[in-house]
């Protein structure tokens, strides 16, 4: 026998709602009827309900943020019911009529609602088998790439953390994935079906982040011409991720202090204290325990939030990883790079791995993304991702040692590259022993893999082998 449809009815005991449960359960559907959709418990979520039906009162325009946060919170495609009076306030409420995939009018004509809600199931059929064949570029959005030993303890750190409710601090350079590793702690917890949202507090002016995290009421200062729900607010469930918390102003430290003690806020100009249940996540690319010993960071606030850490490590610490990423943003923008690009040259490979990458991740992406369109060659090459003369300048060296380094590093590269990896012919150009440069090659870490054919398939470089990859499953 075909399984039921399960469909969630959302409505308070009404005149005629019973009946209307009973038709539609005659119809073949498996009903859950709930009063209000603002009880759900933020953690609940009822599974497998892909469609509802919600009866829309005066009340849930009147209260329009507390619907659209709780409409927001399922995962289901909703039907509105109600009277036309109700239907014609709903033009001044786009936030509330987005929400809903239908409109029927009371008295309901049950054969047309089923019908309808029969539609928008196998609407969302469709989109499923759509995504389930898609889902392997959607998939890729999620993912943290990596499989070197640093970015595995990282993983293992990701779902620890996720599995407790408390606040962490992500520490990590510029670029180096913070985001995506706070991402991946939402998604790694029980809040995952809960929004999350991201703000940058180095990057709004003084005068706005107050009401970007907190809101504001109307006319509350000059332009505040609307009621605005802050940040902190639209995240109730979920997770909301601070970067830059190093640059939130000393005043605004006390005001998300106070929201973390008590777990409530109160919009700019309000009165009402109101209450959010939001884990926060916070990220740094600054000292902070240093900002703090300057006065410039609060200490009770660094110490509220930095009950758990991670860190997230830079690209150059990650050995293999930036070949494998490499190739996975290969992979990813595959579709606008030029035909005549197959893959990397081994000495670019050689290149990057030398690389210090101060823009880490970000730095990559844009260099491998500019060499895919720009190279004139099958494999691109280290001048392709304007790599070749900052790796072997000495001017970038910052010590004496370290300048001698790169020119040392720099020649045998150069020579190396000229001689497509060839070590009999290099090691003769630059007058020293093969064992020499096989202990040159070490010390600077240039991989042997190049010598021999420099033009290798892409397919051949790669592997068949798939990058170790986290994936934003939740934890059972
Ligand atoms: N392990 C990874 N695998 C795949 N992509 C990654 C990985 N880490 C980071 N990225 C990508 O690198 C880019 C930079 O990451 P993200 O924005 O998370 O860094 P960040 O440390 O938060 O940067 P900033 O300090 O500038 O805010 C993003 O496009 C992100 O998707």
């Amino acid at each position: 026998m075909k399984p039921k449809n399960k469909l969630l009815f959302i409505s308070e005991p009404l005149e005629g709602s019973e009946k209307l449960i009973g038709e539609l359960k005659e119809c073949g559907w498996d009903i859950t009827h709930i009063e209000r959709l603002d009880s759900i418990p933020f953690t609940e979520n009822l599974p497998g309900h892909d469609v509802g039906i919600v009866f829309l009162t005066q009340e849930d325009l009147d209260d329009a943020t507390i619907f659209e946060n709780a409409a927001n919170r399922l995962d289901t495609r909703l039907i509105a019911i109600s009277h036309q009076e109700v239907f014609d306030n709903l033009r001044h409420h786009q936030g509330i009529a987005r929400l809903f995939f239908g409109y029927h009018r009371l008295p309901i004509d049950t054969a047309r609602l089923h019908h309808a809600l029969e539609n928008l199931l196998s609407v969302i059929n469709l989109d499923k088998d759509i995504q389930e064949e898609g889902g392997h570029r959607g998939r890729h959005e999620c993912q943290m790439v990596g499989e070197s030993p640093v970015i595995k303890t990282l993983f293992r750190s990701i779902q620890k953390v996720g599995a407790v409710d408390a606040p962490v601090l992500i520490q990590g350079e510029s670029g180096t994935g913070k985001e995506l590793a706070a991402k991946a702690i939402h998604r790694a917890s029980a809040r995952a079906k809960s929004p999350f949202n991201a703000i940058n507090c180095g990057a709004l002016p003084s005068n706005l982040i107050q009401s970007e995290l907190f809101g504001h009421e109307k006319g509350s200062f000059t332009g505040a011409s609307q009621r605005k729900i802050g940040i902190i607010e639209n995240t109730d469930g979920g997770t909301l991720f601070l970067d830059e918390i190093g640059d939130l102003p000393l005043d605004m430290q006390v005001n998300l202090l106070r929201f973390l003690e008590n777990h409530t806020i109160q919009r700019v100009g309000g009165l009402k204290e109101i209450e959010v249940n939001v884990r926060v996540l916070a990220a740094t690319h600054v000292d902070l325990e240093k900002a703090v010993d300057e006065g410039k960071f609060r200490e009770d606030l660094f110490h509220r939030l930095n009950v758990l850490q991670i860190r997230v490590p830079a690209l150059r610490e990650r050995g293999d990883d930036i070949a494998t990423l490499a190739h996975y943003f290969f992979n990813k923008f595959s579709m606008e790079k030029s035909s005549i690009v197959n893959g990397f040259s081994k000495d670019s490979l050689s290149v990057m791995q030398l690389y210090e990458w101060p823009g880490n991740i970000r730095e990559l992406i844009n260099r491998v993304r500019r060499a895919m369109v720009m190279s004139e060659h099958p494999l691109i090459r280290p001048s392709d991702l304007g790599l070749e003369r900052r790796v072997l300048d000495a001017r970038y060296a910052s010590s004496l040692e370290e300048a001698r380094d790169l020119a040392e590093r720099g020649v045998v590269m150069a020579s190396l590259t000229r001689h497509s990896f060839n070590i009999l012919h290099a090691a003769r150009e630059l007058g020293i022993s093969r064992v020499t440069l096989y202990r040159l090659m070490e010390k600077h870490k240039i991989h042997r893999e190049g010598q021999g054919d420099d033009i290798a398939n892409h397919a051949e470089q790669t592997g068949s082998k798939e990058p170790n990859v986290l994936n934003f499953n939740r934890v059972k």
